[in-house]
């Protein structure tokens, strides 16, 4: 599986604590940066990756800032995507089992690295459950195109 992943100057740190952790459990990884700890603008780097996980060329998405508030709203205004920001590991599992999820938010400011990545191991081993979930999910992807 390959993982898009990216952040801004309030997400550099937790976003090289997950990239270890997925590069240590054999995902491929893509990183869109940002690179540093200089202030920037997030939608410049989680719309990157937004775009890579809705083109297919990754196959899930992560993002992370402050709050995880910033890169989860722009990603999710990219058509195809659907971004939880999850800071429990009750939703992260509820997200991909009711929600099918292809991207996942989280702030650095509101958990700490031992919790994210527990987060995101429940995230990339949850599985969707279909059924009733579809038409839901059908309903919500329609205000993509205005239905
Ligand atoms: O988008 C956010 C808030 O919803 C993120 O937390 C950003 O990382 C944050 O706004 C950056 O704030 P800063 O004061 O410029 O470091």
């Amino acid at each position: 599986m390959k993982i898009a992943i990216a952040c801004d100057h309030g997400g550099l740190r937790l976003k090289e604590v997950l990239k270890n952790y997925l590069e240590t459990n054999g995902y491929m990884v893509e990183d869109f940066g940002t690179y540093s700890e200089d202030s920037c603008d997030y939608p410049d780097y989680a719309g990157k990756a937004a775009k890579a996980v809705a083109s297919g060329m990754c196959d899930r998405g992560i993002v992370v800032c402050g709050t995880g508030i910033g890169v989860s709203i722009t990603a999710n205004k990219v058509k195809g995507i659907r971004c939880a920001l999850c800071h429990d590991v009750f939703s992260a599992k509820a997200t991909r089992a009711h929600n099918d999820t292809n991207m996942i938010a989280m702030g650095q400011r509101v958990i700490g690295e031992g919790l994210a990545i527990e987060i995101l191991s429940a995230w990339l081993e949850g599985e969707y459950e279909g059924g009733r979930h579809d038409q839901r999910i059908a309903k919500m992807m329609a205000y993509e195109r205005d239905e």
